[in-house]
């Protein structure tokens, strides 16, 4: 019996309606993509529900009609697919593999959980608590944040610890913003699902980290514990230090937001180890700038520039 695939329609965690790409097979309907390239060596997109309990992956969501209504599987499934072809058609990368693996998500993890992550193998995202935040795929720059720690995984392999854990975070804010790709001025994180009942708000900010408590600047760096209390070292308190780089790099004029994302991808996939430290990523994207647009190029000198502003080389 073979698959088709189909167009459904659903509702978003704010209520919007999308069109989603399924998977019609045995009268049922799938919440699996089948349309994008990676389909040609056997990758899809799936999304699955663990029915607010903990066991990976849990239950492929099947609907009967092809008409939606669990909100957070819609948008991680759309996002996944957004997330896709932003790195296919901008970045020539085929998943997160650049083979064309598929991309798993998973949808009310356990309960009131108030994050989302990458567990080595697929997304899987929490429900919020309805006051720190609302359901987390219902976030773009959230579901490319955590397809990002993915491609991170398998390129520079950026240990999630202290200054390479700072990293590993900001690149995965910075391809956020990009695959959102909203005019937000003030390029703010996770400002879609973030405590629901308060409007303008955001989980970080990489304009102006200091707003929700991150450093900008590395004489603001916080040597924490590299325990689970430290998150690891402060991974998410000094990624604001690469965060304002990148900003003060992507606001620079004549700089365009594609050609800002090629170069953090270039470093990211070309330069970067392990163990990298700020130092070497100011190296790396620098280099990455140079080898795109030449040594004396806007872009080579802005980008020395960016991480000079926040202290670093
Ligand atoms: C479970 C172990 C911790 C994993 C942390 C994941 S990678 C993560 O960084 N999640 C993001 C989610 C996010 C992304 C973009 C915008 C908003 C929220 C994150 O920042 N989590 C915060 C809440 C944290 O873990 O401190
Ligand atoms: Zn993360």
């Amino acid at each position: 019996v073979n698959h088709a695939a189909a167009t459904g329609t659903g509702t978003g965690v704010l209520g919007d309606t999308k069109t989603l790409n399924t998977d019609s097979y045995s009268g049922g309907y799938y919440l699996r993509d089948i349309t994008k390239p990676m389909y040609s060596t056997g990758g899809k997109i799936e999304t699955y529900t663990a029915n607010y309990g903990t066991a990976l992956p849990g239950t492929l969501l099947t609907d009967a009609d092809n008409v939606w209504t669990d909100r957070a599987a819609v948008d991680a499934h759309y996002y996944a697919g957004k997330t896709y072809d932003f790195y296919y058609n901008k970045l020539g990368r085929n998943s997160f593999d650049n083979r064309g693996a598929t991309l798993k998500s998973t949808v009310h993890y356990s309960r009131n959980y108030n994050n989302a992550f990458w567990n080595g193998t697929q997304m899987v995202y929490g429900d919020g608590d309805g006051s720190q935040f609302t359901s987390l795929s219902g976030a773009l720059d959230v579901v490319a944040h955590e397809i990002t720690h993915a491609v991170t995984e398998r390129t520079a392999g950026l240990v999630y610890e202290n200054q390479p854990g700072a990293l590993n975070e900001s690149f995965s804010d910075v391809l956020g913003n990009l695959v959102e790709n909203k005019n937000d001025p003030k390029w703010l994180l996770g400002e879609d699902v973030t405590t629901p009942g308060i409007a303008g708000d955001a989980l970080r900010s990489m304009s102006n980290p200091n707003e929700y408590g991150q450093p900008g600047h590395m004489n603001e760096y916080q040597n924490l514990p590299n325990t689970r209390e430290g998150d690891w070292g402060g991974v998410h308190i000094n990624s604001g230090i690469p965060n304002k780089a990148f900003y003060n790099f992507v606001t620079t004029p004549g700089i365009t937001k594609d050609n800002a994302g090629k170069i953090w991808y270039r470093a990211l996939t070309q330069y970067l180890t392990s163990y990298s430290q700020f130092i070497d990523a100011r190296n790396a994207t620098i280099q990455a700038a140079t080898d795109l647009f030449g040594a004396n190029s806007l872009e080579a000198t802005a980008v020395a520039n960016a991480w000079a502003s926040v202290g670093v080389g």
